[in-house]
């Protein structure tokens, strides 16, 4: 039997993956075209990008596909596939438009993601290529010294805002609370003086995220920072008026086309503004990042934020943490920057060492300023960030102020916790204003690894709804939380939007969201996009989120989803409170493993 037909009756490829090998044996049968090698290569290629990597790695196919077969050999694999008019080599910048599939650097792309991954680095160069008019930074020093006093002290927030008037690209990243925002505000009030003083106008400022719930985060943070900088002496309120206040999605920014994959803007109809500010970047996949990278007028400035630790996007991508890679440390400048700097940052470690085209272009915040008398999470998240099972371990039984250890809990809707957990969200049913309910919803989340299974989100879910309103339950019962799963501009309500359902005077259900003119929207919930329920979800949905207390349950059993990620991305969706349900070793197994993604980006901005 061939390896494809074995892998099929394995049950390990998609009826997709499939499809896309048998047409190709179709096609090239009469030519000789049809190994089975280059076959099962395309199946393989394609099941990747559905697993977030951008192709296939022929020395790793264990990546993909975890079916108990004989590989060929990487050496093998490109002999054939070199063989085969289906795949075409990317030396070339552009491949032979004919071919499905590229061969590039020992990665097997369908064409499509192989461009995107090519356009996304051609596009990344062209931003940092760009030198944006700085002018003589001397003047604007008071008040640069007075949004950062420790400039001159290596505070690294004051580096990233001196990098932001001198750079068209900039990556400023960090874990939560590390002032990614806050030093944001502060860079983007500087370009405003920078512009005002050159007698241009104000630079045109577009702030979004991949999510309406990060848009919206984003911007109430910038709202916060707004507020604090109109008490510093030395900051013109009248620039603090000119701050954006309103965040977007990237989609909405970018102008989403009904049935298109393309967007309003791009290459040839780029964004109408100077500055672009997207947060957690981390969760932007391939595709859209290379659309928005595209759209990117020639002289404007791109400011990327996020936590490079954190998940990555669910498709194709690991895109911010091969941008980063790339970009380098940035604990020293290159000594012409340096030089241009001084003025404002006084001596700053400086670096001629070869580097790549994004070298000098990111700053990694370090210091954590989100006090939290409660919560002292900050140990904890290095360990699981740094994959240290033993010090995570150790700091978890010696006890960390906030964190609960339930050591070996395996359901926490059963026993004592059960009803405390169950209190807090029948506490939803009661409340009549949707602003306070929604508010309300943010207090406790439990989040899972799983979507699937006993201790799945969904299953979860069930039993909580089963606790509050019983089996023969109205779907819509009042205080139910609900979780948006698609993205739908009709509606404007995206993937990961959190509603709460209440019953209006006449008893018809209303299902609310945040945002609009009045804080909130109500939808008929006959009328949403695809959601579900959101008592319980997977720390994948909770990216861009916080809760006051989170509780996070491990599966039984080791889990090829959990990973280092995993844990720090859910453990830092806790503001005040964290209880952690799992055993050691599948804690220990979660923490040794990557959720790391396969891509070439990093090789193509190195390069
Ligand atoms: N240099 C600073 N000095 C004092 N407080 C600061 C400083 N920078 C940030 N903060 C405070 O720390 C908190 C977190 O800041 P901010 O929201 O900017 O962080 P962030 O990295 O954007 O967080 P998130 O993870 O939510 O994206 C805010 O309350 C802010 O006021």
């Amino acid at each position: 039997m061939s390896l494809l037909d074995t892998l099929l009756r394995q049950g390990a490829l998609r009826p997709i993956d499939h499809a896309l090998a048998q047409s190709l044996r179709r096609l090239g049968r009469e030519q000789g075209d049809d190994d089975d090698r280059v076959l099962v290569a395309a199946a393989l290629a394609s099941s990747a990008v559905a697993q977030g990597h951008a192709g296939l790695d022929l020395s790793r196919p264990h990546w993909v596909c975890e079916a108990a077969v004989e590989w060929p050999t990487a050496d093998e694999w490109r002999d054939a596939l070199n063989a085969s008019r289906w795949v075409s080599q990317g030396e070339a910048d552009s491949a032979s438009a004919q071919a499905p599939l590229v061969l590039e650097q020992g990665m097997l792309y369908l064409r499509r993601y192989r461009e995107y991954e090519r356009r996304l680095a051609a596009g990344l160069r062209r931003i940092a290529a760009a030198t944006p008019e700085a002018g003589d930074l001397k003047p604007l020093a008071p008040l640069f010294a007075s949004l950062f006093p420790g400039a001159r002290d290596g505070d690294r927030q004051a580096r990233a805002a001196a990098l932001a008037l001198v750079r068209a690209l900039l990556l400023v990243t960090g874990g939560p609370g590390t002032g990614k925002t806050t030093t944001i505000t502060r860079v983007l009030l500087l370009l405003i003086e920078q512009a005002h003083r050159a007698g241009r106008a104000t630079p045109r400022i577009a702030l979004a995220a991949p999510t309406g719930r990060a848009a919206e985060r984003m911007a109430e943070s910038l709202r916060a920072a707004t507020a604090q900088l109109r008490r510093i002496d030395g900051v013109d309120t009248a620039l603090c008026d000119a701050l954006p206040q309103a965040g977007s999605t990237l989609h909405r920014l970018l102008g989403t086309i009904p049935g298109s994959p393309r967007f309003r803007h791009d290459a040839d109809h780029p964004l109408p503004f100077d500055v672009i500010v997207v947060d957690e970047a981390s969760m932007v996949d391939l595709p859209l990042m290379c659309k928005l990278v595209e759209a990117v007028p020639e002289g404007a400035r791109l400011i990327l934020l996020g936590d490079r630790d954190q998940l990555p996007s669910v498709e194709a991508g690991d895109v911010l943490a091969a941008i980063t890679d790339a970009a380098g440390e940035g604990d020293a400048f290159p000594s012409n920057l340096a030089t241009m700097l001084a003025p404002l940052l006084g001596e700053v470690p400086a670096s001629d060492a070869p580097g790549t085209a994004l070298s000098g272009h990111r700053v990694q915040l370090q210091r954590g300023y989100r006090q939290s008398e409660a919560l002292q999470l900050a140990p904890l998240a290095d360990a699981m960030r740094a994959g240290d099972a033993d010090s995570a371990l150790a700091l978890l039984h010696e006890g960390v102020r906030g964190v609960t250890f339930h050591e070996d809990m395996t359901d926490p809707l059963s026993g004592a916790v059960r009803e405390r957990l169950i209190a807090a969200w029948r506490a939803l049913a009661a409340m009549d204003d949707p602003v306070q309910a929604l508010r309300q919803a943010q207090r406790l989340r439990l989040l899972t690894a799983l979507r699937d299974g006993a201790q799945g989100a969904g299953a979860l879910n069930q039993r909580i709804e089963d606790a509050l309103a019983g089996t023969q339950r109205d779907p819509y019962f009042q205080g139910r939380l609900l979780l948006i799963t698609e993205n739908s501009y009709r509606h404007g309500l995206f993937n990961g939007d959190i509603g709460v359902c209440q019953h209006d005077a006449s008893g018809v259900p209303v299902a609310w969201f945040a945002g609009g003119s009045e804080g909130v929207r109500g939808f008929h919930p006959a009328s949403l996009p695809a959601h579900t329920g959101a008592f319980a979800m997977t720390v994948h949905k909770s990216q861009g989120s916080e809760f006051d207390t989170v509780w996070l349950l491990l599966p039984r059993q080791d889990a090829r989803t959990l990973s280092r990620e995993l844990l720090y991305t859910g453990i830092t969706r806790a503001r005040a409170e964290l209880h952690l349900c799992a055993g050691e070793a599948v804690l220990r197994a979660g923490l040794s493993r990557h959720s790391a993604r396969l891509s070439g980006l990093g090789w193509r901005l190195a390069r």
